[in-house]
């Protein structure tokens, strides 16, 4: 996918690796729509990325992503705004154990409603031009995690939605045109990491083994991939069209595509269209 001119939905882009995605979209001649619960932030993302890439490219608009009506006003306002939508990130999320509703709510449920929502604009069969849903896990998505259980669920949920909408979906692929895929990138350094510096905020959200992890963050942050690297090779999964159903795994060493073996059956188009 050529990025000049296509239009960008991205949740949680007022911050870390949402806004670097942004930026990095803006940088390749897209459009984008910047979407977050935090009004003061996202006006704030919108005005400093205005200036540099022009009014026209970028605009912010308010969401909370655990409220589908938010949601599908955040659709309809980004395609007002700049005419058509071709690639939706959906990436919001946060870190809390111990209210693990909110945390399924924001991680996982509204993944699936971006999902579900998103589509019917994206759909070639539907008016779209196709394009690309990218759902944002970790690898707590891939494995287990010390320290952040509920939350490894929320991820591990993302990979299995997020592949197996790949697969249900790729024997139309030609009449719809969208792809689906996730990024697994391992600790980086942004607002939702500097934030378990402080031991009273990780007990509060009901974080196990705060005082290590307390200890780890503190120790490691500066040292922790950026949010600008998960945002480059973001880009390249979103642009490149002959992945989808990929879960990309992003470290410090590089990139990985976790690709365990599918059910012969099922992945075999003829079947799915008998
Ligand atoms: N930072 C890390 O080490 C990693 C983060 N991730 C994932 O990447 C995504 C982005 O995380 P970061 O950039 O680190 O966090 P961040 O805290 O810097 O940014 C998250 C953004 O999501 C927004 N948000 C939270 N709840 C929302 C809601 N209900 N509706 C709309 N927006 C909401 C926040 O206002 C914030 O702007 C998250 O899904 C996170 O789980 C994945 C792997 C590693
Ligand atoms: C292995 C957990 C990585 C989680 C990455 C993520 O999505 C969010 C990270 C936010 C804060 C950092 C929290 C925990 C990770 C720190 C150390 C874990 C090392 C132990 C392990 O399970 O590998």
């Amino acid at each position: 996918m050529n990025l000049k001119d296509k239009v960008g939905f991205i949740t949680g882009g007022a911050s870390g690796i949402g806004y670097a995605t942004a930026e990095l979209l803006l940088q390749h001649g897209a459009k984008v729509a910047i979407i977050d619960v935090n009004s003061e932030a996202g006006r704030k993302a919108v005005s400093n990325l205005a200036v540099k890439y022009g009014e026209a490219n970028v605009t912010f608009v308010k969401c909370d992503v655990t409220e589908d009506g938010d949601i599908e006003e955040a659709f309809k306002q980004t395609i007002a705004k700049f005419g058509r939508l071709d690639i939706i990130m959906n990436n919001a999320g946060i870190l809390n154990e111990s209210n693990y509703k909110l945390l399924i709510s924001v991680n996982l449920t509204a993944v699936i409603t971006g999902t579900m929502l998103g589509l019917k604009y994206l759909r070639k069969d539907q008016g779209g031009n196709g394009g690309v849903i990218l759902n944002m896990s970790s690898i707590s998505g891939l494995k287990p995690s010390l320290c952040l259980p509920a939350y490894a669920a929320t991820k591990h949920g993302v990979v299995g939605y997020t592949r197996s909408m790949a697969n249900s979906m790729a024997a139309d692929i030609d009449v719809h045109g969208v792809r689906f895929n996730c990024v697994c990138p391992e600790c980086t350094d942004t607002p939702m990491v500097r934030s378990l510096e402080s031991v009273d905020s990780l007990n509060r959200r009901g974080i196990h083994h705060a005082q290590a992890l307390s200890n780890y963050v503190s120790e490691n942050v500066d040292d922790m991939i950026k949010a600008s690297y998960i945002a480059e090779n973001t880009i390249k999964l979103l642009a490149d069209e002959t992945k989808n159903g990929a879960a990309m795994l992003i470290t410090s060493k590089g990139v990985a595509f976790i690709d365990p073996p599918e059910h012969p059956y099922f992945t075999d188009r003829a079947n799915l269209k008998r």
